[in-house]
């Protein structure tokens, strides 16, 4: 488990983390997200005791960082590919980290293994891609066999088969009932992922939720209709107690199933063009959600999402 109270971290006048405070479970997968510079980074490297706060406190299964004897036993994190000596193979980079922390020889082998890397064991990771720095990087979290893992940004690089294998991993780690808090600013990855969210903005907490509460508030589903008897459509629906919106020539439906919409339709001698079940992306609620508080804006014209869905699961 890892506990943050009031996390606070300041850099002269920035304030990357403000006023911190959630706990992050064993058994599940927990995705941390937030937009670019939105404070992840920091607050893992706080975690890791990396970087001191400037107030509040963190504790990893009750304990600070540095009061843990050898910290890869019960805390492994993946937070730079790019942090292996490039001069060093993989093996060797693995074995100093492993004998820092008393960890036996053979557990190199297990883990270079694990993240399939063994036939490379004995390459300089200069040589390494971005792909296969991520590998070690996670082997290298895996050493101790601890608790508690912590990926920052772990399918960065990867591969679509890379990634699919970083997922598997971490709903594995987290059945055995370990803890696994993951970063990305990805929405639709952390939906395939994680079971429980926290999301900040410019340092702040903006959510702390289940998946599911994340999805049900948040992934409005609809039916689109194209029907050429529009109006006399549009009378049926209402006759029924069905709200129907017009956007251009499609109506959009709220609360009923395409299955009651169809049949509607056919009782009444009604010609569909299309009837088609509809969700609204996770990532467009998530880009909603963190709007305000994105730093760095690029301004592609595109319109916002929809208001009037998702706002329930907010932390005020
Ligand atoms: N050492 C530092 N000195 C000054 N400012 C810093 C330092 N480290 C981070 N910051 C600032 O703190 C804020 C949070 O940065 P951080 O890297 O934690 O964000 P992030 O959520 O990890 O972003 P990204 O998704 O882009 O990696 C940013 O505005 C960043 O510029």
């Amino acid at each position: 488990m890892i506990e943050l109270e009031g996390l606070t971290k300041r850099y002269g006048e920035k304030m990357a983390v403000n006023n911190l405070t959630f706990t992050v479970r064993p058994g599940i997968v927990t995705g941390f997200l937030g937009p670019n510079g939105a404070g992840k980074s920091t607050t893992m490297r706080m975690m890791l005791g990396l970087d001191r706060p400037t107030a509040g406190d963190v504790r990893i299964d009750g304990r600070h960082y540095d009061r843990l004897k050898d910290p890869l036993k019960h805390i492994g994190a993946l937070l730079d590919a790019k942090a292996a000596h490039g001069g060093r193979s993989a093996f060797n980079h693995l074995l100093c980290l492993a004998q820092s922390n008393g960890i036996p020889r053979q557990r190199v082998h297990e883990v270079l293994d694990t993240v399939g890397l063994t036939s490379v064991a004995r390459k300089k990771t200069k040589g390494f891609s971005l792909g296969m720095g991520q590998r070690l990087g996670i082997a290298g979290a895996l050493l101790g066999d601890p608790r508690i893992l912590m990926f920052d940004e772990p399918v960065n690089g990867l591969d679509p088969e890379g990634i699919h294998w970083i997922r598997t991993l971490m709903k594995s780690l987290a059945a055995q009932g370990r803890t696994v808090f993951v970063s990305s600013h990805l929405m639709s990855e952390m939906a395939l992922t994680a079971d429980h969210l926290v999301v900040i903005g410019q340092g702040r907490l903006l959510a702390d939720t289940s998946m599911a509460d994340f999805i049900e508030h948040n992934s409005r589903s609809y039916v689109r209709i194209r029907c050429p008897q529009r109006e006399r459509l549009l009378d049926v629906l209402h006759e029924a107690g069905i709200t129907a919106v017009e956007s251009g020539e499609v109506l959009e439906v709220d609360g009923a199933k395409a299955e009651q919409v169809g049949e509607l339709a056919a009782a009444h001698q009604l010609v569909l063009h299309e009837l088609s079940p509809q969700q609204a992306s996770l990532e467009e609620a998530f880009m909603r959600l963190t709007a305000e508080s994105v730093e760095y804006h690029a301004h592609s014209g595109t319109s916002a999402p929809p208001q009037q869905w998702g706002d329930g699961w907010k932390r005020g």
